[in-house]
């Protein structure tokens, strides 16, 4: 497949994305993968095992729906996890994958697998919610470093739930969807403010885990 113009500039608004993401401390020591579709059955993903906040042009693979590389170089470790979305959700245009420290310490201090969130104002940055006091749940996936199997248990979560708004791994971090990329960088923010909010709560209230689904 040639890179053509759409592939360059999807790359360069992934690459302006990745610097921003670091610069917030949320891509950390080349972690991270970030994709946008191409076509109905393509995206372009992030090389492997490359700083996320100092993406070049060559940095950007384009896969199908499977995952396979259709362009040179390795695409990330954890492409399926972009294209399951791509092929759950025919809207969907972005896909963000990110190692905060409040996505990863949330996730191993939650021992269940649902962090709840409610109360809070900003869950209305999540389309379909009108109100503080609905109940936003976040599933927390066990790590895994088969991801085809990791895959399977996100697939089965979805198929069940289609409007989860993102999710945790493990000790690992976040991973969040949306229409295009600038939606899902605001999503993405939101994700990580209700993340902090409920880390905040838990060290004013120790022993009292909020938010949390056994
Ligand atoms: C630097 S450790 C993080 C990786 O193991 C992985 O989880 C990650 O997010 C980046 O992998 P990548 O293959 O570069 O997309
Ligand atoms: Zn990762």
């Amino acid at each position: 497949m040639p890179r053509d113009r759409r592939f360059y500039e999807s790359a360069t608004a992934l690459a302006a994305a990745g610097e921003q993401l670091h610069q917030r401390g949320w891509v950390p020591a080349t972690s991270g993968n970030f994709s946008l579709r191409l076509s109905p059955t393509t995206a372009i993903v992030t090389a492997s095992g490359r700083h996320k906040g100092k993406l070049g042009p060559d940095d950007f693979i384009a896969v199908d729906q499977s995952g396979t590389p259709l362009t040179d170089g390795k695409p990330s470790a954890e492409t399926l996890l972009h294209t399951q979305l791509y092929a759950r959700f025919a809207n969907i245009g972005a896909v963000l994958h990110c190692h905060s420290v409040n996505s990863t310490v949330l996730s191993l201090e939650t021992q269940g697998s649902e962090l709840v969130l409610t109360g809070y104002e900003v869950l209305k940055a999540f389309s379909g919610v009108d109100s503080h006091n609905t109940k936003v749940v976040l599933p927390i996936f066990d790590n895994d470093q088969t991801i085809s199997r990791m895959a399977a248990k996100v697939d089965t979560y979805l198929a069940a739930k289609p409007d989860c708004p993102a999710y945790l791994i493990r000790g690992h971090g976040v991973y969040c969807w949306s229409d295009d990329l600038d939606s899902c960088l605001d999503k993405l923010e939101a994700v990580e403010f209700l993340l902090q909010c409920e880390l905040e709560r838990r060290r004013l209230h120790p022993g009292q885990h909020t938010g949390e689904k056994q």
